[in-house]
């Protein structure tokens, strides 16, 4: 029972291996794609507890030495003391070129921990194995890794794709229920800019997605999975395309920047992110005040948050400002055409974008 999605990128394409109760086949696939000798397992505490141990009986019985390296649990540690700690570990364990990451838990770990594959040593290999909804829908396929800074979300980071993934769906079983909604905001986020089909699905299946139905999620999960390969293939590096992926993340990661990355959730601030889009696209013509409700409604129905906390106008301005898909002419922000397409243009006039959220003014 599962499904392979394959990230084609030439030689340096992966399988995304989606299934359940498939974690104690971690050391055998990672065998098979060709890793070497030592398994540098990063995680967190509380991940740590619940499936470090079938993780690293699998890699010993597969023959590959475990060093454990454990990183404190949380967005607000998603930085560079975290990411030197990881590489102190690295350095002590004596982990060379032959050496490799796996990136046990959420998105920070995989973030974290795949930015320290990117550059310890000048890169080695890394494996992502994602215990969370959004790290198995999002953030564990593409190879965006990173850190953040206090002035700005993910503002360090590298590309550096994973050589697998591992998904395992049993783990979502233990997730905690806003963790979990969370996720679905990404998944969301698919349907509303990429897949009009796909968004009708989660439209007509809010109730076996809230009770975590596995077969419903290993639908959403390969059905994401395959969406952001299908765009990562022919924009790895966000030249252009591959910024519909970050639709609802301008005014969401400023809302991450503003509440100090404690307040709100990566996956609840992308859905106030994209409740604004939303409302955005109806202004700026690209959408219809129908599509703006049913977006709205969707998010709602999966008890996401949708309202934009309150900030000083110069402060939002400021964030908009640090967003990756700033240049000088203006911020290329994402807006949803109907529903299941997009449009990326260049807005100039920040402040009026933000008056159309009703901010400022
Ligand atoms: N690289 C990308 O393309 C990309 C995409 C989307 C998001 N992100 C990043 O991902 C991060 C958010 O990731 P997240 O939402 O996974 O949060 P997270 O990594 O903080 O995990 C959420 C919480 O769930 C716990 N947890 C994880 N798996 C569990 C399980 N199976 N059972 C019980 N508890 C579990 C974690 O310990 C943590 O407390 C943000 O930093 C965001 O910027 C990156
Ligand atoms: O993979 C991508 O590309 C994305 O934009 C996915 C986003 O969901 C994710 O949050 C990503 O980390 C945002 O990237 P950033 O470049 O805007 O920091
Ligand atoms: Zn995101």
């Amino acid at each position: 029972m599962g499904e392979i999605v394959t990230v084609g990128l030439g030689d340096r394409s992966y399988r995304v291996q989606v299934g359940t109760g498939t974690l104690p086949q971690i050391g055998p696939l990672c065998h098979a794609v060709g890793l070497g000798k030592r398994a540098a397992v990063v995680t967190n505490p509380t991940v740590g507890a619940l499936y470090l141990p079938t993780v690293k009986a699998s890699l010993e019985a597969a023959g590959f030495g475990v060093l454990e390296v454990e990183i404190a649990d949380g967005e607000q540690y998603k930085n560079s003391d975290t990411l030197n700690s990881i590489y102190d570990r690295l350095i002590e364990g004596g982990v060379t070129r032959d050496g490799f990451i796996v990136a046990l838990g959420g998105g920070v770990v995989g973030d974290m921990a795949g930015y320290a594959a990117a550059t310890f040593l000048r890169g080695i290999p890394f494996v992502q194995v994602p215990t969370t909804l959004l790290a198995q829908v999002d953030s564990s396929v593409g190879g965006k890794t990173g850190i953040n800074h206090p002035r700005g979300k993910n503002l360090i980071g590298a590309f550096h794709q994973p050589r697998l993934v591992l998904v395992d769906t049993e783990t979502l079983k233990t997730l905690p229920e806003r963790e979990y909604l969370a996720g679905l905001a990404e998944v969301v986020k698919y349907g509303v800019a990429l897949d009009r089909t796909f968004y009708e699905l989660l439209e007509a299946n809010t109730t076996p997605l809230l009770r975590r139905d596995q077969d419903i999620l290993r639908t959403i999960i390969a059905r994401s999975c395959a969406i952001k390969a299908g765009i990562v293939e022919q924009d790895e590096r966000e030249g252009g395309l591959r910024a519909v992926l970050n639709y609802g993340h301008t005014l969401g990661h400023a809302v991450e920047t503003l509440t100090g990355y404690r307040q709100y959730l990566h996956g609840e601030a992308v859905a106030i992110g994209m409740a604004r889009a939303a409302q955005l696209s109806v202004a700026f013509g690209y959408a219809s005040e129908a599509d703006a409700a049913r977006v709205t409604a969707l998010l709602t129905a999966l008890n996401l948050p949708v309202v934009l906390p309150v900030f000083p106008l110069a402060q939002y301005l400021d964030a908009l400002l640090k967003d990756k898909k700033s240049r000088d002419q203006g911020l290329n922000f994402v807006f949803n055409r109907g529903i299941g397409g997009y449009t990326i243009a260049t807005v100039s006039d920040l402040q009026d974008l933000l008056a159309r959220c009703g901010l400022g003014g």
